[in-house]
């Protein structure tokens, strides 16, 4: 089924006008309400911030990718409204079907739901989203990769049946990555829209036209029965609109820095980059190093003008000084017990996080959202070829490394999350584990670590009730073999639902 087109003020009226009582949560690019519509179904309607181009994106992502999908393991995309607003811009609405249960991450690891101390459901939530990928992976054609698998983008229906939401950083896969760049900007609100179909390496083109009426729908070939999915975008290239809307991929990116470079507080430095240069040259012929910024200092304070701007520079320097001192203590465990190892990149945190790397040069938003291993989207820096998005803690070391984006991203982020369902804790517990117990801190290093000893069932949450070893044992198992660092030793998602249902133990990979 289609997403449904409904208006502003119905979506208004289905939620008492955004109620408060009816807010479900806050997610990177707005709040999410729970509402009822005129025919009783019980929705949940994201509201996406004005104004932000990652929001646009994601919204655009959304429409085009989860609104094709129907699989019982994926959150169903029911509509979205994308009114004009009288000054300017437009309102993007998505609405989903409700999920009484809310996230994973919030019932596992934030509200602590009493229902998931029981192993059972961890299987089972954990078969679900397995299944979900596969269905992504596996149904789809072109394969989808969903690019964010998380705890917070997994969702519980009332029987705590699990599904995978948030199409938002998705992507069709690789060998079709001009589909893509083809979703730009989506103006639903025009009367042009081109729907293209994916078959094999053919793309015909249908257009479409989208009035009024209350539903988007897209006419497709003459062959009904394939099951390959229909993607409907904006051809940037040709649309009569390409002109106006079209972002070149530079353009994009800069605006995705300038954005993250506003949200962040980052510094901005003005000097030129010649003057840059000219400093440096001169610094190098004297021999001298590049002067250590003080921040902090009340010397440097004193040459602000206004009081709230030296407020600004104080509190942008403890959220450096705290991610640094983080990584010292990182560097500092990593130093003495591993310098024997020659590994260049162990000497960084990107080791240490394991999964993380391609990130480590953003500045968070906060250090703390950072630590726990869940970074809203909008506090990260992302590209216009979507090769370094996702979650800390989550995304695939090849993920911004060069490497290829495949399904096996989609792997290693449900390997993780696999862990996290099992021990019923964060991938990244910094602050609660002293530095000696830096191995205890990364829940995969952690894990690896028990392999090494036997003694895998002490990773599993201390509180689980009914806990049947033999299956945790395999659950583990499956995970480790899902973080293995080459895509390749990887297992596939449908091996993964198979081994998650079968009661033979896979053998342990080579750690
Ligand atoms: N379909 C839904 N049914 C019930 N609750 C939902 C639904 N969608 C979202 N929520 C609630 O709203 C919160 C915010 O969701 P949203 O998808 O906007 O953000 P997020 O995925 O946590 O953040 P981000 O988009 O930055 O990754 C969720 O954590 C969840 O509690």
């Amino acid at each position: 089924m289609h997403p449904q087109r409904y208006s502003y003020s119905t979506l208004r009226h289905a939620t008492s006008s955004f109620s408060p009582s009816n807010r479900l949560g806050q997610g990177g690019f707005g709040p999410v309400y729970q509402g009822t519509l005129s025919s009783g179904k019980q929705i949940a309607v994201k509201l996406m911030d004005k104004g932000s181009l990652q929001g646009e994106h994601e919204f655009n992502n959304e429409l085009s990718l989860a609104g094709g999908i129907d699989s019982d393991h994926v959150v169903s995309l029911i509509g979205f409204s994308s009114d004009k607003k009288k000054r300017g811009g437009r309102r993007m609405v998505l609405v989903y079907e409700l999920m009484v249960n809310g996230s994973l991450q919030d019932a596992l690891l934030n509200r602590m739901c009493p229902e998931l101390m029981d192993w059972k459901k961890r299987v089972l939530i954990a078969v679900d989203i397995a299944k979900g990928l596969e269905f992504l992976h596996r149904v789809c054609d072109p394969p989808v990769i969903h690019g964010d698998v998380k705890p917070g983008n997994v969702l519980l229906d009332s029987n705590f049946n699990a599904k995978i939401a948030d199409f938002g950083l998705s992507r069709l896969k690789n060998d079709r990555e001009e589909v893509l760049n083809g979703i730009e900007v989506v103006e639903l609100d025009d009367t042009y829209v081109r729907s293209r179909r994916y078959c094999g390496d053919d793309a015909s083109t249908t257009d479409v036209s989208v009035g009024d009426s209350a539903s988007v729908t897209t006419s497709v070939g003459d062959d009904e029965k394939t099951p390959e999915r229909f993607l409907r975008v904006v051809d940037a290239e040709t649309s009569p609109e390409a002109d106006n809307n079209k972002i070149s991929g530079h353009d994009k990116g800069k605006n995705y820095v300038m954005e993250w470079i506003e949200s962040s507080n980052a510094i901005i430095d003005e000097t030129s980059p010649s003057e840059k240069l000219e400093k440096k040259q001169q610094r190098r012929l004297k021999g001298e190093r590049r002067p250590a910024k003080k921040w902090w200092s009340e010397e440097f304070c004193e040459e602000l003008s206004t009081k709230e701007e030296k407020k600004k520079k104080k509190k942008r320097a403890m959220v450096q000084l705290s991610s640094r001192s983080i990584r010292e203590q990182f560097t500092l465990a990593n130093d003495s017990k591993m310098k024997s190892r020659r590994r260049s990149s162990w000497g960084s945190i990107d080791f240490w996080l394991d999964g993380l790397n391609g990130l480590s040069g953003e500045i968070r938003k906060k250090s703390s959202d950072w630590a726990s291993g869940e970074i809203p989207k909008s506090g990260t820096l992302t590209n216009t070829n979507a090769s370094m998005r996702g979650t800390i803690c989550y995304v695939a070391p090849e993920n911004g490394n060069g490497g290829v984006i495949s399904e096996k991203c989609d792997v290693y982020s449900y390997g993780v999350l696999l862990l996290v369902l099992i021990a019923g804790r964060r991938p990244l517990q910094i602050g609660v584990s002293p530095v000696s117990e830096f191995e205890r801190a990364n829940l995969v290093l952690w894990a690896r670590h028990l392999a090494r000893r036997g003694k895998l069932l002490d990773l599993v949450d201390p509180g689980i009730q009914c806990l049947d070893e033999g299956q945790a044992l395999v659950c583990i198992r499956v995970a480790l073999q899902c973080l293995q660092h080459l895509p390749s030793k990887r297992l596939t998602i449908d091996e993964v639902v198979r081994k998650l249902s079968d009661v033979s133990q896979p053998h342990l990979p080579a750690l």
